[in-house]
């Protein structure tokens, strides 16, 4: 487990002295052969007359991090949320372009959003558990999806409780409010609801920004963890969490995808001058 003194490490040689204490080189892997999980093509998005993506294209390889960076109101949370069809319900927005996950394209018509959904789970920045039960809370999902039987859900609860490393601390006091827990561990619960209903791809909006930094590394060790199951895509404000959780990073500003690549190369040589600014602190 990380701690704030020895800081988690998983990338390294990064050209910013911010980011420069970071020790054990985890090479520029092959993610890129990997099958591609989710594709997305020239995605313009709007919300009214308001254009917040331009033409992004991006490959979100299988089993592998990918972290969105930019500046604020650069369209990171946007795009995310195309990933999953959840800017469907702001009304007057519209998007462009296609999103394949795997070979299906999650736009089509016919499109059943709340089965996308199920299979594209979604972690916010603010954990934001039910006002019920530890048990309730992961239960739910499978719950509404029709799972009846009191054994497959214990089943299930425990095992996303598990692999949301939660189980060891909560497994005494499953009928407790989830209200009563910490705040890192209400966000590791709703890492288990989102696993719960059995995803493929998890989507993470900021997901430790609200949490103090022993929680953080518990989170960022766990999504790690993770991406052994899931292909997961990261929205962080903070680079040197990139580095340390990502295999590609994806770099936005003002809605348009600046670059994107393996997180080591990103860090070490960007190829744009915007990029380098950035993950130098010049701006943002
Ligand atoms: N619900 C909304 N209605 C109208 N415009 C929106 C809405 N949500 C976001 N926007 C606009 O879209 C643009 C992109 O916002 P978005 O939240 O995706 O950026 P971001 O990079 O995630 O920002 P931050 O890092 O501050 O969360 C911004 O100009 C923002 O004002």
């Amino acid at each position: 487990m990380m701690t704030e003194a020895s800081p988690p490490a998983r990338n390294t040689r990064l050209v910013t002295p911010r980011l420069n204490t970071v020790a054990d080189m985890r090479p520029a892997d092959d993610f890129l052969e990997r099958p591609q999980k989710v594709v997305a093509t020239n995605v313009n998005f709007y919300y009214g007359s308001h254009q917040a993506l331009h033409d992004i294209s991006l490959r979100m390889p299988q089993n592998c991090v990918t972290a969105l960076i930019g500046p604020s109101g650069c369209g990171k949370s946007t795009f995310l949320r195309c990933l999953n069809r959840m800017n469907d319900m702001i009304e007057g927005t519209r998007v462009e372009g296609t999103i394949l996950l795997e070979d299906i394209d999650i736009y089509r018509p016919r499109t059943d959003v709340v089965e996308l959904r199920k299979r594209v789970g979604m972690v916010f920045q603010k954990s934001n558990p039910f006002p019920k039960s530890i048990y309730e809370n992961v239960a739910y999902g499978p719950r509404v999806a029709g799972v009846k039987q009191r054994s497959i859900l214990d089943g299930i609860v425990e095992q996303s409780l598990r692999r949301s490393a939660l189980w060891e601390e909560v497994s005494d006091r499953l009928d407790q409010s989830a209200l009563r827990l910490s705040g890192g561990q209400q966000q590791r619960l709703c890492i288990a609801r989102a696993l719960a209903t059995d995803p493929d791809v998890l989507l993470m909006d900021e997901p430790a920004s609200a949490l103090d930094p022993k929680s953080t590394a518990r989170i960022e060790d766990l999504i790690f963890e993770l991406k052994d199951t899931y292909t997961i895509v990261i929205v962080t404000h903070n680079m040197q969490q990139a580095a340390r959780v990502s295999d590609q990073t994806a770099f936005f500003y003002e809605g348009r995808l600046v670059e994107a690549g393996a997180t080591t190369d990103l860090f070490t040589k960007p190829r744009q001058k915007q990029t380098e600014e950035y993950i130098t602190g010049r701006f943002g």
